[in-house]
């Protein structure tokens, strides 16, 4: 859910999703039942190509037939012109000279993966003599499909219906120059580096997505808690020392979310209505998020190492928040698995919490303090009602995949109770710091109306929306709160 909403703001992410989609129910293949054109040799099974596709639809060599019904959404009117035509046929060769299309039998829709951004929308047309068609038609603007085109522009994949025979003989044409030209040197040169810098694009889109950015909020907000409790308490931040402190947590946070990812995927407890639908849905392969996560935890071991260098802490403490951290990041899923035996919320609540807060303070001030571990209280617990929602949302799916979580042992009632605390608890906190030491402490409260619809749509059961919600409110609280902390009057912050 929360993954949907963030890939709805980054279209190019989510086409990462649907491509992968496509892949798997093969659909992005170019699927032409083709007649062989006479004299020539039989297909070879490979990659299909639209340039020969379209040339031989239009020449009649190659009769596409019964179209499948493909969304709306993939119908993508293209404009295969001179251009693609180049790009799509080998340097040096015609494109008669190109491999027909393989064969399939049952997927004769030309459905193409072709490259991003080069087709515009195009007339739609039946006209006479075209294709296997042959029928007089008219020429019609589908307009809907010039918008969806619009939408799918700014998308990373591009899929191209190249011909069709199954809708009323209304045939996908393409605009291709279809004379035997070899394309210009240099435009193999420029198919190749875009055809690399697509695929480039694609796979560094599915790992930030692997990633679940969205989440990275809630491990920012503590690094910034501690470095402002440092700047207010103990008077100044190194902002160095801040940078590669957030890139560390970051790295710790997202190397956990692999992990998670992978384990969820092979226990089978992620399925086609998960969040994280990562491996389900097949935009990586689980070794990829095993590399991944690998590459990441390494680089938390080169930030850390930089940390020792910069910081004044000393190595056995800076040693234990930093394994402390990569440890409870790996067995919330990882090894023992503590989120599968209703020990999730904890590993949350400390690690989200205090020990981020503790290693964000203590690599600026230089030793280690209870002081941070009290601030995170707030923070932390506002943090967790995120994993209590999740957890309440997917009690069914995870009771059925033999998991146990804390919203599944006390039930739907008292996860409410738990919920409210989780919210409403952090507001009194502030309540009391603001009457008892100083008013920039009110600040968070601001927040307060974000959180009584929580309430109510935790009430009344609509539980899809809860996290998302949820961690648009830790962001602003916590965000609230650390400005708080660093408007407050010099020396009126309590310091036990
Ligand atoms: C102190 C230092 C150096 C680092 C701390 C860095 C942090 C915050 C690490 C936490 C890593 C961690 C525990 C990640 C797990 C993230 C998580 C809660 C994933 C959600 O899992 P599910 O409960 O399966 O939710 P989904 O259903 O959305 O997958
Ligand atoms: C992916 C993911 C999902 C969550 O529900 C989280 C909740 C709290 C903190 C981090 C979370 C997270 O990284």
């Amino acid at each position: 859910m929360l993954q949907r909403k963030w890939t709805s703001r980054w279209p190019w992410l989510r086409s990462v999703r649907e491509s992968a989609q496509l892949q798997r129910s093969g659909q992005s293949e170019l699927r032409i039942r083709t007649r062989a054109p006479p004299g020539s040799t039989r297909p070879p099974a490979g990659r299909p190509h639209a340039s020969a596709a379209g040339q031989q639809i239009r020449t009649g060599a190659m009769k596409p037939d019964i179209c499948r019904t493909f969304s709306k959404e993939t119908e993508i009117k293209t404009q295969e012109n001179n251009q693609s035509d180049r790009e799509e046929v080998a340097p040096g060769r015609s494109s008669r000279a190109v491999s027909p299309p393989r064969v399939d039998p049952d997927g004769p829709c030309a459905l193409r993966r072709l490259q991003p951004l080069r087709y515009a929308c195009q007339r739609r047309r039946t006209r006479p003599g075209f294709g296997s068609g042959d029928v007089a038609g008219t020429v019609r603007e589908d307009r809907s499909c010039c918008r969806g085109m619009a939408k799918e522009q700014s998308r990373a994949e591009t899929y191209v219906l190249a011909g069709s025979n199954g809708h009323g003989d209304q045939q996908w044409q393409t605009g291709v120059n279809h004379s035997a030209r070899p394309p210009p040197a240099n435009s193999a040169l420029t198919w190749r580096m875009s055809r690399v810098a697509s695929d480039v694009r694609q796979k560094c889109a599915a790992y930030v997505l692997a990633l679940r950015p969205w989440s990275f909020s809630a491990s920012l907000t503590p690094v910034a808690l501690g470095s402002a409790l440092a700047y207010k308490l103990d008077g100044s931040v190194d902002l160095v020392v801040l940078m590669v402190c957030a890139v560390t947590v970051l790295v710790v946070h997202g190397a956990g979310n692999l992990v998670n990812t992978y384990y969820d995927f092979s226990k089978g407890i992620d399925h086609k209505k998960s969040d994280d639908r990562t491996l389900v849905d097949e935009i990586l392969a689980p070794q990829d998020v095993v590399m991944f996560g690998a590459l990441l935890y390494s680089l938390g071991c080169l930030c850390v190492t930089l940390l020792y260098f910069l910081s004044t802490l000393r190595l056995e403490h800076l040693a234990l928040i930093y394994f402390g951290g990569l440890s409870s990041s790996f067995l919330y899923t990882g090894g023992i698995g503590l989120k599968y035996v209703a020990l999730g919320d904890v590993v949350i609540l400390i690690t989200f919490g205090p020990l981020a807060v503790m290693f964000a303070h203590a690599v600026q001030v230089g030793y280690l303090s209870v002081l941070p571990l009290v601030y995170a209280v707030p923070l932390a617990l506002n943090t967790e009602a995120i994993l209590h929602s999740n957890n309440t949302r997917d009690m069914d799916s995870d009771k059925q995949a033999g998991i146990v979580t804390l919203a599944i042992l006390i039930g739907p009632t008292l996860s409410y109770v738990l919920y409210n605390l989780l919210i409403f608890v952090p507001y009194v906190l502030f309540c009391i710091l603001a009457t008892r030491y100083t008013i920039s402490m009110a600040l968070p409260l601001l927040t307060l109306p974000m959180a009584f619809p929580l309430e109510r749509q935790f009430r009344s059961r609509c539980y899809a929306k809860i996290p998302q919600k949820t961690t648009k409110l830790n962001l602003l609280m916590g965000l609230f709160y650390v400005f708080g902390i660093i408007l407050a009057p010099p020396g009126s912050l309590p310091l036990l």
